[in-house]
């Protein structure tokens, strides 16, 4: 079966837009470990506020989930059917997640980003090349809000834990809201960032810190409490506030953050989690506008 694309007028099949798309949420996850520097979390030049993980583990992981991507891509690419979608994919995530454990000896390297780049290839498969990254993003929330028969009424993790605790919505809320954090606040930083001449790993540095200013990171709160999160909160705005990463007062903000987070114990996973998502919408954007280019020989504005 083929899928008609509303902006190329050219067809794609699933199964090679799935492979695509799988590659494109493998890269992002390569891209987020490697970003350097990221202050408490994994980067390459150390485990940040993390024991059992490394930068070396992160990308391990990231590639061993490429088949679970493929299939959710896959599937929404051929499921029409949005519950039966829904619980095809909570199948997919749940071996996904058993996938990981495996490959990492026990350690969870990216529980938070297989349930968020987990939906957005899934929606991406839907709509087969031809929509905005809110567009996307706005089709994984009607997914996330779905109920999923074959999920367990509690998973257990810290993370369900602290958002009943401390009353957020941590990774669920994100996903049913439509991924906020990634279409209103880090790829228009982002965008900024690279349009006023910032080095790539700069841009994406200021998308991370624009999220940790305002994420309800259930990373942050399972490991420091609701102090954790606020000093997270206003040490990432307070580089923001300085002028940005690329500035001598931002990276000393910046380097103060770090410390803190160092010295609490805390990394902002969840955050570590959305620049992921954050990236892989951008390459897809990416990935059209060249295809568009290839197609009509012109260039795309
Ligand atoms: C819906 C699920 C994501 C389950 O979520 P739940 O809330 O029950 O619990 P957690 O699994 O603990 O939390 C989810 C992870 O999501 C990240 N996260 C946190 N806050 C946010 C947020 N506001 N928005 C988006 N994402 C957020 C975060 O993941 C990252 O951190 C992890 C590493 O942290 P660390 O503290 O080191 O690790 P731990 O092992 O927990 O502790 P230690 O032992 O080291 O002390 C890492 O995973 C990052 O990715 C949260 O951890 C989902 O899992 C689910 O229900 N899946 C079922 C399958 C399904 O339906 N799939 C659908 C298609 S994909
Ligand atoms: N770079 C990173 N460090 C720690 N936890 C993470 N979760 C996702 N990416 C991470």
């Amino acid at each position: 079966m083929t899928t008609l694309n509303p902006l190329q007028h050219i067809r794609i099949s699933p199964p090679s837009c799935a492979r695509q798309l799988a590659g494109l949420a493998v890269a992002a996850l390569v891209d987020e470990a490697m970003l350097t520097p990221k202050p408490g979390l994994v980067d390459m030049r150390g485990s940040g506020a993390h024991r059992d993980l490394s930068w070396l583990l992160m990308c391990h992981s990231a590639h061993a989930l490429r088949p679970a991507f493929e299939a959710m891509a896959h599937a929404g690419a051929t499921i029409h059917d949005l519950p039966a979608l829904r619980r095809r994919i909570g199948a997919i995530g749940r071996d996904a997640e058993a996938t990981m454990m495996a490959a990492t000896g026990g350690v969870n390297t990216h529980r938070g980003a297989i349930w968020a780049l987990g939906l957005l290839v899934t929606a991406a498969g839907q709509v087969a090349g031809g929509a905005t990254p809110a567009a996307i993003a706005s089709r994984a929330g009607t997914l996330a809000r779905l109920a999923d028969a074959g999920a367990p009424a509690c998973t257990g993790n810290k993370g369900e834990t602290a958002r009943w605790q401390y009353g957020v919505g941590g990774a669920r809320g994100q996903a049913e809201a439509g991924f906020p954090h990634v279409t209103r606040v880090a790829l228009p930083m982002l965008h900024a960032a690279r349009g006023r001449g910032d080095p790539e790993s700069a841009a994406r540095l200021q998308a991370l810190l624009a999220i940790v200013a305002d994420l309800d990171d259930t990373c942050l709160l399972a490991r420091g409490g609701r102090s954790a999160l606020l000093a997270a909160q206003a040490g990432a705005q307070a580089v923001l506030d300085a002028g940005g990463v690329a500035t001598g007062p931002g990276q000393a903000a910046l380097r103060a953050l770090e410390a803190d987070m160092l010295a609490r114990g805390t990394s902002p996973g969840g955050a570590a989690d959305l620049l992921a998502a954050t990236l892989l919408l951008d390459s897809i954007a990416q990935e059209q506008r060249q295809e568009m280019e290839g197609h009509d020989g012109t260039t795309a504005v």
